[in-house]
């Protein structure tokens, strides 16, 4: 198996550096898929450039998201609650999280999008084709980045994790998110820190800043905005698939003074609710290096992160060792 062990950047080399880009179309496979491994290890959020994703198809979806805002509140009511998915104001999740956005939260399978988007749009062929077409596209950039990471980790299977978030089943999200101005004259936190649950997640918005992530040193590292580019996100999936050797990343919206709001777009990549995640079978060696983790479905930890509160570290129940840190 090929091991690529690199060496943690320093509290002020991160700062200075700030999250690492990654060029798509680099011929050198093998280097490609070192450095995504490597952004994964480091920092587990990177940017991507020269994505396949038409330029097209995000304005089309960013301007779906900006008409069904504008609208009012009444008619956004209308496509609510968010449970489990529709338009959701200011609460996030169950718990008694907060934030000071609204969203909406849409499973990714077309017969569900076709189904909501006539309580969204008052043309709901149009919304749905848009948003159908953005979710291709960033499943897209989620499957090239896991077939880059399966392939930096000497993983025998080039598909073994985009597969997942291929399969008819693949219990993916989409969140559109849309944050008002911040008219006040101090930062103010939007969206809370937390990992996201998934596998991954693919981030785009528009070029509002708003997003920060923590080092694996716990400082926050604003992420500059490009909307012409995508982030990726290692979620807490990724971190079990990996026996730890990826964190998920912990992140937040820190929204300073702007006369503009900032609208972002998630796509959450997930397995089938029914399926075990677990070490990839090449990364653990027992004795020497055991899973880290008791195995569990996605749809059981979906369940259990879903009763937890925003900011929690949900993994820590499914450690096999509750004093490791990851
Ligand atoms: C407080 C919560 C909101 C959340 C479900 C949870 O109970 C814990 C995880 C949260 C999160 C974070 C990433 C995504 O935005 C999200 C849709 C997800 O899958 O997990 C949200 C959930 C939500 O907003 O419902
Ligand atoms: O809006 C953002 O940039 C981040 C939002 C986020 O973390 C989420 O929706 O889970
Ligand atoms: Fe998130």
């Amino acid at each position: 198996m090929k091991m690529i062990r690199t060496k943690m950047k320093t509290k002020e080399e991160a700062i200075i550096m700030g999250i690492p880009t990654i060029d798509l179309s680099m011929e050198n496979r093998s280097e490609l898929s070192e450095k995504v491994v490597k952004a994964c290890e480091e920092f587990g959020i990177f940017k991507v450039e020269n994505h396949k994703v038409p330029l097209e198809v995000v304005s089309r979806m960013e301007e779906e998201g900006a008409e069904f805002f504008a609208k009012p509140s009444m008619e956004k009511q209308q496509a609510g609650p968010p449970n489990p998915f529709g338009y959701g104001c200011k609460n996030i999740g169950n718990n008694g999280d907060v934030g000071e956005l609204e969203y909406l939260l849409l499973h990714t399978n077309p017969l569900f999008i076709s189904q909501t988007s006539k309580t969204i749009s008052i043309d709901p062929n149009k919304f749905s084709g848009a948003v159908n077409d953005y979710i291709e596209g960033a499943k897209g950039v989620a499957c090239e980045i896991l077939e880059l990471v399966v392939e930096g980790l000497g993983v025998q299977h080039k598909f073994a994790l985009s597969n997942l978030i291929k399969h008819l089943q693949s219990d993916s999200v989409l969140r559109i998110n849309h944050y008002p101005p911040n008219i006040n004259n101090k930062p103010s936190i939007a969206f809370g820190e937390h990992s996201d649950p998934q596998i991954l997640t693919i981030m785009r918005s528009n070029h509002v800043t708003g997003l920060q992530a923590s080092t694996h040193h716990g400082l926050w590292i604003t992420v500059p905005p490009d909307p012409t580019q995508f982030f990726v996100m290692v979620g807490d999936a990724l971190q079990v698939f990996t026996n730890g050797r990826f964190r998920s990343v912990r992140h937040r919206v820190l929204l300073t003074n702007t006369m503009k709001a900032r609208m972002s777009m998630m796509y959450f990549g997930a397995p089938p609710l029914n399926w075990w995640i677990t070490p990839l079978p090449e990364i653990v060696s027992p004795p020497q290096n055991p899973s880290r983790y008791k195995p569990f479905t996605w749809g059981q930890y979906k369940k259990a992160a879903y009763s937890h509160r925003l900011g929690d570290c949900r993994l820590d129940q499914f450690k096999v060792h509750h004093d490791t840190p990851y």
